[in-house]
């Protein structure tokens, strides 16, 4: 167990600075929790306190019921994983040595800690030939899940990260929030994640607090219920004009229905009789989508031009079991305007229509409304007999 807890905590620094007021929180255990909120907002602030890198100037952090104050900073660090930006590594060791480091300076023996080092870059992802490398010789995306390597080595309960995707370019940091998500489902940490990034925050928080001017928390829940009902105007403008689209990640699209879509071969493409406005999905010879083509297209290669100029790229693409948002862009980004939907080997399951996706949405959004009245009059009902009773 490792519950973390912020007790009316305020920090003023000496220039007068008011980076917190007032905290209020409870993290639970093997929760992601994510800080979220712009610049100078003291999610900083309020993360370090928990390993004692800033000491509050009122209130009391706790964790695991311990007030940290009470607690030596060496000794509750080795409890506390730390990830930086840009995995924060030391230069002239090896990325082995780096992962290393802190097991061998808690007492363990080098070859024992640099073969558990080798284990954990494969559970962060990282091909076992990097572990000789030096840092400077490493992409942004491979220092920082080196990183993670490193603040996991000493399996530490918590796992502090300030900011540690933000580096990276979007496609890289997509695969370390998944790689992260991946790690967290086996190793249920009590993550803390400070980010200005709310896309990131609503992925990977269990529960996101979001921080306002001052330091102050302006909310704190899961990331479904800061989408669709946010409790002040700067978390509505903080979660932004996308949130209505950002909250169908949330939503099931099991019962979205899958039709039937017409598939080629490149080999079949020249043969093709379609008719005008018809699309036809090219498939390869395990069935996973690599293009659409229209009647354009196939005159096209008729006429000698290759599968690739003839045809148009492949939308996103929707994994069976997947969510509302997932389903709706596979439809929305497809040049056919039919989603693709996938099975788990990336062969086609179905085509989706965004109209049917959309009537789900409305589907679900009536049930949740009947089932609010519902609870709402069973209430006042329950109300009123209690009032009325003897
Ligand atoms: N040592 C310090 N002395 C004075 N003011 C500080 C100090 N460290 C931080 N601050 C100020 O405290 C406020 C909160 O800073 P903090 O770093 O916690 O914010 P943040 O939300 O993490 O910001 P960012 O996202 O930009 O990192 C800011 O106004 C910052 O300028």
């Amino acid at each position: 167990m490792s519950t973390i807890e912020f007790v009316g905590v305020s920090k003023t620094y000496p220039d007068g600075t008011r980076a917190l007021q007032q905290l209020d929180l409870t993290i639970e255990s093997g929760s992601c929790t994510v800080f979220v909120g712009p610049s100078g907002c003291g999610k900083t602030t309020a993360m370090r306190m928990i390993n004692r890198m800033l000491e509050p100037s009122s209130g009391t952090v706790r964790l695991d019921g311990t007030d940290v104050s009470t607690v030596n900073p060496v000794r509750l660090r080795r409890g506390i994983g730390y990830v930086i930006q840009s995995g924060g590594l030391l230069p002239h060791r090896t990325v082995l040595d780096n992962i290393a480091t802190v097991p061998v300076l808690s007492g363990e023996s080098r070859p024992a800690a640099r073969a558990a080092a080798l284990r954990l870059l494969d559970r962060v992802g990282l091909d076992p030939t990097l572990a000789h490398r030096y840092p400077a010789q490493l992409s942004g995306g491979q220092q920082q899940r080196v990183g993670v390597a490193r603040a996991l080595a000493a399996d530490p309960p918590v796992l502090l990260m300030d900011e540690p995707f933000s580096a990276v370019d979007p496609v890289v940091r997509d695969g370390l929030q998944a790689e992260l998500q991946r790690l967290q489902a086996q190793l249920r940490k009590t993550i803390v994640f400070v980010t200005h990034d709310i896309d990131e925050a609503v992925r990977l928080g269990d529960r996101v607090a979001v921080f306002g001017r001052a330091g102050r928390l302006q909310q704190y829940d899961r990331p479904e219920q800061l989408l669709s009902a946010p409790a002040t105007d700067f978390v509505a403008e903080f979660v932004g004009r996308d949130r209505g689209y950002r909250g169908l990640s949330f939503r099931s699209a099991d019962a979205v229905p899958l039709h039937n879509v017409r598939t080629a071969t490149p080999e079949e493409l020249r043969g093709l009789r379609l008719d005008h406005g018809e699309w036809v999905l090219i498939i390869d010879e395990l069935r996973r989508p690599r293009g659409w083509i229209d009647p354009t297209g196939v005159a096209a290669i008729r006429s000698g031009r290759s599968v690739a100029e003839s045809s148009s790229a492949a939308g996103s693409l929707f994994p069976v079991g997947g969510d509302l948002r997932q389903a709706l862009d596979a439809a929305v980004s497809s040049p056919s305007g039919i989603g693709v939907a996938v099975h788990d080997d990336g062969s086609v399951a179905g085509g989706i229509d965004p109209d049917e996706v959309v009537a789900l949405l409305a589907t679900q959004r009536h049930a949740e409304d009947r089932a609010r009245n519902r609870r709402f009059f069973a209430e006042s009902e329950s109300g009123r007999s209690a009032g009325t009773a003897p």
